[in-house]
């Protein structure tokens, strides 16, 4: 699914009124009446519910939603907040309908806005995609009033003074949304990590913009939806055999984290991977046979950490490396010579990238349109260096993946995927279970897997990542968050995958 910016949004509004024989005013009204469904559903009518509404179509609405929830016996209060002297056509007609004795009350003044409890429902239909400055003055105010209320807040499109594509001034208040309901299509801003406590829990809600117009719009920013991955998913043939799914190469692990190549290998397996091949430093030798009969072991000549590469080297599909390695000088001299040598796909991660990213020379050999680096957060600022905030570290992503010609699952609670082309697609699956130890090396070795079965580096990483945060949605019922272990989420890995080859609804 296609990631629109508030420009763009704007434009698929338009095109849809002037294209598609819908007027503007019904346009707002299927949105009203979208994001009432969606409220119907979460708050019963014994609330009393208070909206607050701006002075554009976002007010607009606003009152539409009112009126609405009026109908369906919601006790309401609106307010008009600020100058609202000069509305939108849409305002204005919406105002115009509001019924006897939903009559509003007018907020002018930083003295006149009203005490609120922390059991108050409120609507925020201040701002949406219209902001077009910093939200100062009474509008803060009242912003402010409502942040410290304790207030449950549903915000409509947007919650008010964020701004959707781009960073948002430090001067600018915003609202702390409990919800937020958003039409069509996410915003950019959702995604980010930083805009948690403001967008809460968010929603997207149809409301038959035109699909001509989100088809032909151009952005190189995705959201990937289970539509957009299922389609990837190559069904086996009756008589193939294993050697037709590839032979994965894992490097990983080192004394006291064998368990990372454990997982890895596991997850790598679940992935559907023919045949698998781990090298382990003489330590984990007995582990590994131990924990994944499936796979073939190789020893390193070194006891306690990777120092050299397997013989043969050419026979290998794909190869993962990094979980649990260690940062050694030997190490460090074996992934010089991976990287000068091979020219297979290669799964880069943890400690495999710590290593190249301290090094020019390493990341001057990396080979181009070969490589996925795999970073958490604080991995990917080893690479490209300190960022200032999230849409810094987008750029970032962008700038890295065309440099060396590379794709980045740049991780987190929406993993963003960069590619040589400079696309990003932002994941949907996975939740809190996640941030537990090892579950990042699951995830090397299931895209490994799926690098080695033919599936372009992209697909693996789109797939691969969809498949990893959905087999945690389903541990989710069985475990919960809490206890959620990486190993519980390479358990759910066939789940997932059966799930995802599950005919469309
Ligand atoms: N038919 C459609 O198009 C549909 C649109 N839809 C809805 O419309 C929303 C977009 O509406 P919009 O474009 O009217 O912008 P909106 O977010 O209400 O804000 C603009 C107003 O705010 C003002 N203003 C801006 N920043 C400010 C600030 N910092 N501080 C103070 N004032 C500020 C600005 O005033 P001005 O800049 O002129 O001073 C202007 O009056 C969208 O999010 C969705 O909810 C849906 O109904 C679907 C159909
Ligand atoms: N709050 C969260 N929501 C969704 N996914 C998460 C969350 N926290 C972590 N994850 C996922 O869990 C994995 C953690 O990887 P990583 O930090 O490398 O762990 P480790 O190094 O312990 O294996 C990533 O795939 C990340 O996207
Ligand atoms: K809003």
């Amino acid at each position: 699914m296609k990631l629109l910016t508030a420009a763009q949004t704007r434009e698929a509004d338009a095109y849809t009124i002037n294209e598609e024989g819908i007027s503007s005013i019904d346009l707002m009204e299927r949105a009203a009446k979208a994001f009432t469904c969606w409220f119907e559903n979460k708050f019963q009518p014994s609330e009393q519910v208070h909206v607050f509404c701006g002075p554009g179509n976002n007010g607009g609405d606003g009152l539409a939603a009112a009126r609405l929830l009026h109908e369906r016996k919601y006790s309401v209060h609106v307010y008009l907040v600020g100058d609202t002297s000069n509305p939108s056509e849409d305002f204005k007609t919406n105002l115009e309908r509001l019924p006897q004795g939903l009559e509003p009350t007018r907020v002018e003044q930083e003295n006149s806005l009203p005490a609120l409890n922390g059991k108050a429902c409120v609507v925020d239909a201040l701002f949406g995609t219209g902001l077009n400055r910093p939200v100062t003055g009474l509008y803060a105010a009242l912003i402010r009033l409502l942040n410290e209320s304790g207030a449950t807040v549903s915000s409509i499109d947007m919650p008010s003074g964020l701004y959707p594509d781009s960073q948002t001034p430090e001067e600018g208040a915003i609202i702390k949304a409990n919800y937020t309901i958003s039409f069509e299509l996410p915003k950019l801003a959702f995604l980010l990590p930083q805009h948690e406590e403001y967008v809460g829990e968010w929603h997207v809600v149809p409301i038959g913009l035109s699909q001509q117009f989100v088809a032909d719009a151009k952005t190189n920013l995705y959201v990937t939806t289970q539509s957009d991955i299922q389609h990837l998913l190559k069904p086996r043939k009756k008589f193939s055999h294993k050697g037709l799914y590839g032979h994965a190469l894992l490097l990983c692990g080192g004394y006291g984290k064998i368990g990372a190549a454990v997982l890895s290998a596991r997850a790598c397996l679940r992935g559907g991977i023919g045949l698998l091949t781990v090298q382990v430093p003489q330590a984990g030798y007995t582990i590994l046979q131990t924990a994944v009969p499936e796979a073939m072991t190789l020893t390193d000549k070194n006891r306690k950490h990777l120092s050299e590469l397997p013989k043969e080297i050419d026979k290998y599909d794909v190869i993962g490396i990094g979980p649990g390695l260690g940062t050694e000088r030997v190490t460090k001299t074996a992934i010089g010579q991976l990287l000068a040598t091979a020219s297979h796909p290669m799964v880069i991660d943890a400690d495999a990238i710590n290593i190249i990213a301290s090094s020019d020379k390493l990341k001057m050999q990396l080979p181009r349109n070969k490589v996925i680096f795999t970073p958490h957060p604080k991995e990917f600022e080893r690479l490209v260096g300190k960022v200032k905030n999230d849409y810094d570290r987008l750029q970032h992503l962008r700038e890295f993946c065309l440099e060396y010609q590379c794709y980045v699952t740049l991780k987190g609670s929406h993993t963003a995927i960069g590619t040589p082309e400079g696309k990003v697609y932002f994941n949907t699956t996975g939740n809190s279970g996640m941030a537990t130890g090892g579950t990042g090396d699951v995830l090397t070795g299931v895209i490994t897997a799926l690098a080695g079965q033919q599936y372009s580096l992209e697909e693996a990483c789109l797939l691969g990542v969809y498949l990893h945060g959905l087999a945690a949605d389903l541990a989710l019922h069985a475990v919960g968050e809490v206890a959620m272990t990486a190993s519980d989420v390479i358990d759910f890995l066939p789940k997932a995958l059966l799930h995802l080859s599950q005919p469309r609804p």
